[in-house]
């Protein structure tokens, strides 16, 4: 057994260190091998600027390949949802483990779900996507609300609803499981009113393309299902042509009859932030068994979308 410890790279953000410590405990089960932490700090963690105007989520996700192409790290570990689509060719995602909750969930103050929030209601989120399915809802639900955009780490933001800034924040369930504050939950928003980011609960593992014992070790971490679920979601995304900041929701799944998995659907949406106009679609097909099946699932959605008007929606970049 070679007992060289693997070098995990990650950011030093909470949710960054609770899931690469997730990650190391499972890589050091399967390859026998101690995992060593390396924190590496991205433009991302230390600007305070409008994550749309720094160029989106890739900033986080830049630092820690720089590190890996350097060899200063073997692997690192992502959200998937923060992953430009486009896979650079000298490293691989060697792993995509079962993804966990993908829902967006509302933490609010005094325990309030989102359907008994206040007419007037504040509600905090930095995300285009969201701002835009919530808008959409209240609009067509009678209901008047004001999305309020806000940055910063899960603490920060939950910060606001505490100190009464704002009535709600919107995050992701996987986030707040990850760090162990599920209980600050007050309400699990459904895929039907707002759908996730494209990869949203799933991690990448990813390594150089030249590391074939590593890519094979981590590659026991991989769950088949997820990885067709947010290559899909994710193959949509690149089809729109849209941003990891552009106000667009994709969600696959797998649909089954009784025990027995039929199909793999496919939901995407995308809509103005003030939720006047929304473009949402749905398609199924045969699970997907290939890279290449699962991207054509999600180019195939990504066609009827812009069939239906779906470009028009994306213009607007920021916020
Ligand atoms: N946008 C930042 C981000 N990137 C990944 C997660 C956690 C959830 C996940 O892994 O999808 C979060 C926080 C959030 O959106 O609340």
């Amino acid at each position: 057994m070679n007992e060289q410890a693997l070098r995990l790279g990650t950011r030093r953000s909470k949710l960054a260190m609770a899931q690469s410590g997730q990650v190391a405990d499972a890589v050091s089960q399967v390859t026998g091998r101690p995992v060593e932490l390396v924190e590496i700090t991205t433009y991302g963690d230390t600007s305070r600027e409008n994550l749309a105007q720094i160029g989106g989520t890739g900033v986080f996700v830049t630092a820690l390949r720089d590190a890996l192409l350097r060899g200063e790290v073997d692997f690192a570990v992502h959200s998937l949802k923060d992953l430009p689509t486009t896979q650079p060719d000298d490293l691989v995602l060697a792993a995509v483990p079962v993804r966990e909750d993908p829902r967006d969930v509302l933490v609010a103050r005094d325990g309030l779900a989102f359907a008994e929030l206040p007419n007037g209601a504040r509600i905090g989120t930095g995300s285009p996507r969201r701002m835009a399915q919530l808008n959409a809802y209240a609009r067509s639900h009678g209901m008047t609300i004001e999305t309020v955009a806000i940055r910063g780490n899960v603490d920060t933001r939950i910060g606001y609803v505490r100190n009464g800034e704002l009535d709600a924040v919107v995050l992701a369930a996987a986030g707040l499981n990850r760090i162990g504050r599920s209980d600050e939950v007050t309400d699990f928003l459904s895929v039907d009113t707002v759908l996730p980011a494209p990869g949203q609960g799933a991690l990448a593992i990813e390594c150089a393309a030249d590391n074939a014992d590593l890519i094979a070790a981590l590659g026991e971490l991989d769950d088949p299902f997820t990885r067709a679920a947010v290559t899909a979601e994710r193959s949509l995304l690149a089809a729109l042509e849209a941003g990891c900041s552009a106000p667009v929701g994709a969600l696959a799944d797998l649909l089954a009859d009784g025990q027995i998995v039929k199909e793999m659907r496919l939901r995407g949406v995308v809509g103005t932030t003030d939720g006047s106009t929304l473009v949402q679609l749905s398609t199924t097909g045969p699970v997907p068994e290939t890279h290449d099946q699962a991207m054509a699932l999600g180019r195939e959605l990504a066609a009827e979308m812009l069939a239906k008007g779906a470009a028009g929606l994306m213009g607007e970049r920021a916020l």
